[in-house]
């Protein structure tokens, strides 16, 4: 009899699904189970992605409608769901009622405040009640709280690139009480595979724009971390922008530091925190990270920089937004929480 924790992935046609599929296709403690799609229920899994024909395990898989007596017959142990925000409640409630954990994709548990989410998503939370009892899941910073947590949020792609570097220095009170700034450039994978006009090949290819602003919905899950971390209201501004690369996050940030802190205090508050974690790299002073040394895997590369000129820090990420942004972190956090190495399924993955 396998041992293997039976995982569903809800959502599996989606780029975060897709990435979820071949991360877990090669873990040696998953077996897939059930993969949902509504347009492509009933089809193979490789009629959809042919890359996997004569794959153990996906050549035996066919789609099925995102249904919860679907997902319980198979078995499942574990459930991942990358759906768009708003729906993952509809499979948590049901799915954590029979026991079946849930590691969340999307924003919907993120938030411990579900007035944090009308203020920033637009309409009520659908499942305040379920907002205690999710861990919000960034592993080098949150992991005391995963080891056996059935309802996993995982952070936003942006938020993981803005606290990794941040969160250190605000828990070590090394940063001026004054507004933080931060523009990140994300590939078009960030927004889905959805069919929608501004994401065509013709729309994005060759230009850069800004979007987002002042509001961008991830700010609510940044602002709620920091302010946590600093025990202090944090004061933060962030531009996103979206650039004509597949994947990939980079983002910079421009932080002032307080009065005698050095930027020797900064690297030696980020090399302690982040010692022995093995998918944060630190890359010293002066060193920008790069979107091509971090896709297709769970690193997100950190450098960070004094510009004396200005007074300020600069701190600077690369992560891939659909790996450590998303799908590899999820199952980063299916490792941990079930006591497997943080590694596993993961390296160069
Ligand atoms: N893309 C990224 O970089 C990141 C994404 N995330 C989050 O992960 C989640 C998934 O994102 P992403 O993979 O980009 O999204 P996609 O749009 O690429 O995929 C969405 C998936 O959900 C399914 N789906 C859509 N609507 C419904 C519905 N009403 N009921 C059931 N299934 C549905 C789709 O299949 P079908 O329509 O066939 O049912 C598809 O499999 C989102 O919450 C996103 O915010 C988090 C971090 C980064
Ligand atoms: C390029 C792009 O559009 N990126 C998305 C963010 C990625 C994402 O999916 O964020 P959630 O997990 O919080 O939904 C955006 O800015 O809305």
């Amino acid at each position: 009899m396998s041992t293997k924790v039976k995982v569903a992935v809800v959502g599996a046609s989606g780029y975060s699904g897709r990435e979820l599929l071949r991360l877990l296709l090669l873990h040696p403690q998953a077996e897939i189970v059930a993969v949902t799609s509504r347009a492509h229920a009933g089809k193979p899994l490789v009629a959809e992605f042919p890359r996997w024909r004569g794959v153990a395990n996906a050549d035996s898989l066919t789609f099925v409608a995102p249904d919860i007596a679907a997902l319980k017959a198979a078995g499942t142990q574990t459930a991942f769901l990358a759906l768009p925000h708003g729906l993952a409640h509809e499979f948590a409630a049901p799915l954590l009622n029979a026991g079946i954990q849930v590691i969340d994709l999307s924003a919907d548990f993120r938030l411990r405040n579900a007035a944090l989410y009308e203020a920033f998503y637009g309409h009520p939370h659908p499942a305040p009640e379920l907002l205690s009892q999710a861990v919000y899941a960034l592993p080098e910073l949150n992991g005391e709280s995963i080891a056996g947590a059935q309802l996993l949020a995982c952070p936003g792609c942006y938020p993981t690139s803005m606290l990794v570097p941040l969160v250190p220095l605000l828990r070590a009170d090394l940063l001026e009480n004054s507004p933080i700034s931060v523009a990140s450039m994300s590939g078009v994978s960030g927004a889905g595979r959805k069919e929608s006009v501004p994401f065509l090949f013709c729309e994005c290819n060759e230009s850069v724009r800004s979007y987002g602003v002042p509001k961008h919905r991830h700010l609510s899950e940044v602002g709620q971390e920091l302010d946590r971390a600093a025990g202090r209201h944090v004061r933060i501004s962030f531009v996103p922008h979206l650039v004509p690369v597949n994947q990939g996050i980079c983002t910079t940030i421009f932080a002032a530091l307080r009065e005698g802190i050095t930027a020797g205090d900064v690297e030696k508050t980020l090399r302690g925190t982040y010692a022995g974690r093995p998918f944060v790299r630190l890359l010293g002073t002066n060193q920008c990270p790069d979107t091509k040394n971090v896709t297709g895997t769970n690193f997100i590369d950190v450098g960070w920089s004094f510009d004396e000129r200005a007074g300020q820090l600069i701190l600077m990420s690369a992560e891939d937004n659909l790996i450590k942004g998303a799908s590899g972190q999820a199952v980063q956090n299916f490792n941990l929480a079930h006591g497997f190495p943080e590694t596993t399924g993961l390296v160069l993955g």
